[in-house]
């Protein structure tokens, strides 16, 4: 049986990746979205196995001594990282998987997928990308500079994926990314 796809998703904070993803799964009920481990603390409404995995620092070191991530990253003053088994498992039954990471994550996992599909989702401009990220209303002023900061960094970083993705609007975003995806399912590999 053929593998599944492994789709990273990333892109700055704030720029739309979780709501695009969220709309995207509702289109494509096929397609598998991988849940990440944490040290970040949960945000209100935010749930345990559904949007992270929350994870102590020491429990986080010990899933990275014991290899249980596929990739792992600190980003702004917390961890962050893909558990290997899941994605592993979803590859082999045949389906899709799709990893919402930061940009230093998604890099590691090309090195070791490079058969994966990259793509970056981008903002219309930055002072679009500030305002989503201040209009969430998740963030402490510090932490939204901070966050604005590294997305200069992230966005340089584009011409390692194999897509770039404009989310100027939700459903054009997704449509974007759905048509990727069922392209790269017609895709002739040797
Ligand atoms: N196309 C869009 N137009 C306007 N607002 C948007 C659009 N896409 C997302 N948003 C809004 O921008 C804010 C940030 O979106 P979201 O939380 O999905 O970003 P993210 O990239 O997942 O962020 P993070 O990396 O911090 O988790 C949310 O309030 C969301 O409703
Ligand atoms: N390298 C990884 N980055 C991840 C993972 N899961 C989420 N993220 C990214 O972290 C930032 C911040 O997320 P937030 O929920 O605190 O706003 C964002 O870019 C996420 O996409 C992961 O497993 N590995």
């Amino acid at each position: 049986m053929a593998k599944g796809l492994l789709i990273v998703l990333s892109g700055p904070s704030g720029v739309g990746k979780g709501t695009v993803c969220s709309a995207l799964r509702q289109k494509m009920p096929g397609l598998t979205y991988s849940v990440s481990a944490t040290t970040r603390l949960p945000r209100q409404g935010e749930e345990h196995g559904v949007n992270y995995f929350f994870k102590s620092k020491d429990q986080f070191l010990s899933m990275i001594e014991n290899d249980q991530l596929l990739e792992h990253a600190e980003y702004v003053g917390n961890y962050y990282g893909t558990p290997r088994d899941f994605v592993e498992e979803t590859l082999e039954k045949g389906q899709d998987i799709i990893l919402e990471i930061e940009v230093q994550g998604a890099l590691k996992v090309k090195e070791k997928f490079p058969e994966g599909i990259f793509i970056f989702l981008t903002p219309p401009s930055l002072e679009e990308l500030k305002d989503r990220i201040t209009g969430r209303g998740t963030e402490t002023q510090a932490t939204i500079d901070h966050r604005m900061s590294v997305a200069v960094d992230e966005i340089n970083l584009l011409k390692h994926y194999d897509y770039a993705v404009v989310n100027d609007e939700i459903d054009l975003a997704c449509k974007r990314i759905e048509s990727i995806i069922i392209a790269e399912h017609c895709k002739v590999r040797s």
